[in-house]
């Protein structure tokens, strides 16, 4: 398989200088808090143990310990190996990618998380693919048809026309609170009776709690929308999103089933990090797991993380978005169609379905559940998930509607490697709450991943960016 690069073009003999200085400052000198650490576990198996454990071999030694194998954890770990540093992944699943994973179980590439390339002009994961030879596929927003609760079709012309309001709405909160409130309270203000407003509710929803992962009752008003991007129709890579961060991950070294449970770091001592299978010693760390994940302190630091960090690890917020893959014997809606809308209520339930029908020959709608729905719909058994979703499509398409042949569904808030989807603005929250992410702890931990920047948080593009950023970060500070 072609694989991507991600090196900035620097003599790889210069990195393998800089590898080779980095040790011999380990091995110079007095013993550092990391050597005490090893002498220390050496000297706990000489006691005496109730329980008798296996003798562990002694520590492996790196420069840097990437902890996750997403999309951010593999940009910095293969930009760090490139420039010649020794690099491993400990990774808690047996598969690389994260919250970018491939399903071809109902025949066609079933994105279980991230679908699109978002505004592919200037994207970086465009470059990826193209690197790679993976094709994209645009999805046109102006292909859709929105129906309305009572199935009802609602023409064109009225969506587009409220999508203005939407935007002339927005743009009035832009410009009038001077203190922050949940998007909902501040929409309700400048416009009584939006929210109530059947078109407008399901955009609001559709559109707005889709983009930012979270209902608009825990939204910034201030910040939900402030963030950036590029240029250009969204695409989906119809071979499958998970070529990229395969591509990525060819060559490094991933420790799959790798569990991190604990990291014990000193500032100049580098760190020894626990996991479910041994103890690793590092330079540096780059730690890349979901902010659910460290919102639920899956992993204790020793010492605690300054309470700058941890207050963006707390207040951040995280949201849910739920997916359901429906593959029938025929197609009953129409082909060409890229979206199909619907309002239902509550305004999170099935609003919104793509159509496999343009990329693929397989007969699949994927449903979406957005807002607050996920925590609802994510609790069902797969039966009562698709029986949910179903009402939603008979509503639309009528009640002959038949019985689907196959599914797939998404549980994001239930793994246990990823407690949601991504990271959203939540009231209260600004963007040095995110981007404080970007300070490294005691010149040792640094994190990276899709909530460790606001401009692009919640995105593909935005955790490979944050990823390069970090091992540019351990490069400066290795070099000095
Ligand atoms: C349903 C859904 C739809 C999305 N749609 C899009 C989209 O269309 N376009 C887009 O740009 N973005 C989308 N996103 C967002 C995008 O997928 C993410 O922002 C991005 O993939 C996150 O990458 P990451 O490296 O930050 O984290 P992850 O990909 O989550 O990587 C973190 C890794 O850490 C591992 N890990 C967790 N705990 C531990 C531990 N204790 N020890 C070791 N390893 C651990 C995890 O298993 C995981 O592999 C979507 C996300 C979801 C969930
Ligand atoms: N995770 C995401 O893809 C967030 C996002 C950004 N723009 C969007 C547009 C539609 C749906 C989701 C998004």
């Amino acid at each position: 398989m072609a694989t991507c690069s991600v090196g900035n073009g620097e003599d790889e003999t210069l990195g393998k200088m800089k590898r080779e200085r980095t040790r011999r400052s380990y091995e110079n000198g007095n013993a550092t808090r990391r050597q005490i650490l090893k002498i220390g576990a050496g000297a706990a198996l000489a006691l005496p143990l109730t329980v008798p454990r296996p003798a562990k071999a002694q520590n492996e030694d790196f420069d840097v310990i990437v902890i996750g194998a997403g999309i951010s954890g593999l940009a910095a770990a293969r930009r760090l190996n490139e420039l010649g540093f020794s690099v491993v992944v400990l990774e808690a699943t047996s598969q690389v990618g994260g919250r970018i994973r491939t399903d071809w179980s109902l025949g066609a590439p079933f994105e279980v998380g991230a679908g699109w390339i978002h505004r592919p002009d200037g994207n970086p994961i465009s470059r990826l693919a193209a690197d790679i030879g993976a094709p994209t596929a645009v999805t046109p927003d102006e292909s859709f048809q929105v129906f309305a609760k009572d199935g009802q079709a609602i023409p064109a012309s009225v969506i587009e026309a409220k999508y203005f309001d939407l935007e002339r709405l927005y743009t009035r909160i832009d410009t009038t609170f001077d203190k922050d409130q949940p998007l909902s309270d501040a929409i309700r203000r400048v416009s009584k009776g939006s929210l109530q407003d059947p078109v407008l509710r399901w955009m609001m929803s559709a559109y707005t709690e889709f983009s930012t992962g979270a209902p608009v009752e825990k939204l910034s008003a201030y910040y939900f929308d402030e963030d950036d991007e590029y240029d250009g129709a969204d695409v989906v890579l119809p071979g499958g999103y998970d070529q990229i961060p395969k591509s990525l991950a060819d060559g490094l070294d991933i420790r799959r089933n790798t569990l991190v449970e604990s990291i014990e770091y000193e500032e100049g001592n580098g760190a020894a990090v626990h996991t479910s299978k041994a103890t690793f010693e590092s330079s540096f760390v780059i730690c890349t797991v979901p902010l659910g994940v460290l919102k639920k302190r899956i992993i204790t630091f020793d010492p605690p993380l300054p309470k700058a960090h941890q207050k963006s690890i707390d207040e951040i917020g995280f949201g849910s978005v739920t997916k359901l893959a429906l593959k029938f014997e025929r197609a009953f809606w129409p082909e060409g169609t890229q979206y199909f809308g619907y309002m239902s209520e509550p305004k999170g339930r099935w609003n919104y379905f793509v159509n496999y029908r343009t990329i693929s020959p397989e007969n699949i709608l994927l449903g979406v559940s957005v807002g607050d729905y996920p925590f609802v719909a994510e609790k069902m058994s797969d039966a009562d998930m698709i029986a949910d979703c179903m009402s939603a499509l008979r509503a639309m398409f009528g009640q002959n509607t038949p019985e689907p042949i196959g599914h797939l569904a998404t549980r994001w808030s239930e793994d246990p490697h990823t407690l949601g989807a991504y990271s959203y603005t939540a009231v209260g929250n600004t963007p040095a709450d995110f981007d404080r992410f970007a300070t490294p702890v005691a010149n040792t931990i640094l994190f990276a991943g899709e909530h460790t920047t606001f401009d692009f948080h919640g995105t593909v593009h935005g955790a490979y960016l944050s990823g390069l950023a970090a091992a540019d970060r351990v490069q400066r500070a290795l070099a000095k």
